[in-house]
């Protein structure tokens, strides 16, 4: 499989506050791949910079694809309330003729089940629908890389898993290549073919973990499989959830680095 993004020792300083320290990784074409890491460590910054609303101060992005879309979790401040839900969704795409920009944001509400709200404003729906619109605006612009930045993180525990199941099903159907911020263990486990583990600031990898669960995956059955409930552990043990902070970081990488090899050797 191809790397759709190639991101490398990339770094970012705020005056002389490091916020990144340096991180390498890919993201393959087609791959779902979840970001956790402490609040505040700089995993929106790493959006930021990789989607090029900032300017790294170092290191390199490479985008193997025309363009991204961004879904943020604010989406009540993403959409614009003075345009219908369909108008909404084809924001994105204007320089597109009409009748094309029209069908793909048909196509893109019926992928996210909201063909029936097409002519409502965004104020009229729910919050969790509310958000369906913004990543169905994401999908019509046919984007390379989806990046998504704590993307349920807004709305209540069930819509949360509806959300979740959606954006799993839509990766699917469209081989969508997803890159997802999120400070949610079991999401990450939940959603992710893969996840990165960064460190407190400034964010250093600290674990690039495939996720050894099927594809096809469901809140009840998938969630109390062995093989979840063992890597959930393994993040929160590597987020140092509940225990004392880790003073190398660096050293405590190449520990965990080498007893992944060591699993996936034996
Ligand atoms: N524009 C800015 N100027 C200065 N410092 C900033 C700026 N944006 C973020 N920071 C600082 O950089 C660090 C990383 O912020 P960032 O928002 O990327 O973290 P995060 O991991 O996304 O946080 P959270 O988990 O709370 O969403 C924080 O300490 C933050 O205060």
């Amino acid at each position: 499989m191809s790397n759709m993004l190639e991101v490398a020792d990339l770094g970012h300083t705020y005056g002389d506050y490091e916020a990144i320290g340096g991180l390498t990784f890919n993201v393959r074409a087609g791959e779902l791949v979840c970001v956790v890491g402490p609040s505040g460590c700089g995993k929106s910054t790493l959006l930021r910079t990789i989607s090029g609303l900032i300017a790294p101060s170092r290191g390199d992005v490479s985008l193997h694809g025309s363009h991204l879309a961004v879904v943020f979790q604010d989406y009540q401040r993403s959409l614009f309330p003075w345009l219908t839900v369909q108008g909404n969704v084809e924001f994105p795409l204007r320089s597109l003729p009409r009748a094309e920009r029209r069908a793909r944001a048909a196509e893109a509400l019926a992928w996210v089940g909201l063909s029936a709200a097409a002519k409502k404003r965004p104020w009229q729906l729910s919050g969790g629908m509310q958000q369906r619109v913004a990543i169905a605006r994401a999908l019509a612009y046919r984007p390379a890389l989806l990046l998504m930045d704590e993307p349920f993180a807004s709305v209540d525990a069930q819509t949360r898993f509806e959300l979740e199941d959606l954006l799993l099903r839509v990766r699917r159907e469209h081989d969508t290549t997803v890159l997802v911020v999120t400070h949610d263990i079991d999401e990450s486990v939940y959603l992710g073919d893969r996840i990165l583990v960064l460190s407190g600031s400034p964010a250093k990898l600290v674990a690039d973990l495939e996720v050894p669960l099927p594809a096809e995956r469901d809140q009840v059955t998938t969630r109390t499989d062995e093989a979840f409930v063992a890597l959930r552990s393994k993040v929160a043990r590597l987020l140092n959830v509940g225990g004392k902070p880790t003073l190398d970081v660096d050293k405590w990488a190449a520990a965990e680095r080498e007893s992944l090899s060591e699993t996936v050797s034996s």
